[in-house]
């Protein structure tokens, strides 16, 4: 099973991967790549939760995401979103390397998103809502069979896929069960602006099974 073009590391061999339908010549072309980070804190629990931020300006804007943005020059990934985190949520990190993801839009702009992805099981400090984003609390487990007796402060709700990238549905289980993965989706936007992906692929290494 080989990788989608593009991603950093084409000669990794893959145990596992979902994929949408199409032949390799399908994919968009990636000209060039510009660095960004993803941050989640996940608390093991249980129950287990992740902190997730709704962005409130910019790329993203009223998705719920991880707290990141660009790798700045002189910065390496893990420094970038070091930053990242506390200048959006405004806490501090142990933070693990955990996949690669890669990005393409048919309308452009005409770089591809390279994002590395950043997880970690606690946090120090306080968090805080920024102009950027409002830091919120999600059930990572499936709550549908929870006790209805517990509050909402023990049992968050659970993770809004619907109102994340769509992307995010795929590979947020393998971050939850820490399996390393590597990924890409290319998406067009609809007439309402909306994203939609044309094609994506999601896997986990071989060497991590
Ligand atoms: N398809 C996708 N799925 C996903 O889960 N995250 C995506 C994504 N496409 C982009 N992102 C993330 C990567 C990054 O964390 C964020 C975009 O970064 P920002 O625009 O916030 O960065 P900037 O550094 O430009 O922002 P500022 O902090 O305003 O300077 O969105």
């Amino acid at each position: 099973m080989s990788l989608p073009p593009g991603l950093p590391s084409e000669s990794l061999h893959v145990r596992y991967a979902e994929t949408s339908s199409g032949g390799d010549h399908d994919w968009l072309p990636v000209i060039s790549t510009k660095l960004y980070t993803n941050a989640f804190i996940i608390s093991p629990g249980p129950p287990q939760k992740i902190l997730l931020g709704y962005k409130k300006r910019g790329f993203g804007a009223h998705f719920y995401n991880g707290f990141g943005g660009k790798v700045e020059a002189g910065e390496s990934p893990a420094q970038a979103a070091a930053r990242e985190l506390k200048e959006e949520c405004g806490v501090e990190a142990s933070l693990d390397h955990c996949g690669t993801l890669l990005f393409v839009n048919k309308g452009g702009p005409e770089w591809a998103f390279q994002i590395e992805i950043y997880r970690a099981d606690g946090y120090s400090g306080t968090l805080i809502e920024t102009e950027e984003m409002r830091p919120e609390w999600f059930s990572a487990a499936d709550t549908r069979f929870s006790e209805t007796s517990l509050t909402p402060e023990v049992i968050p709700p659970p993770i809004p896929y619907n109102s994340m990238w769509p992307d995010d549905i795929y590979w947020i289980p393998l971050l939850l069960t820490k399996l390393p993965f590597v990924g890409r989706a290319d998406f067009d936007t609809d007439t309402s602006g909306r994203y939609e992906m044309l094609r994506w692929w999601f896997g986990v290494p071989s060497t991590s099974l």
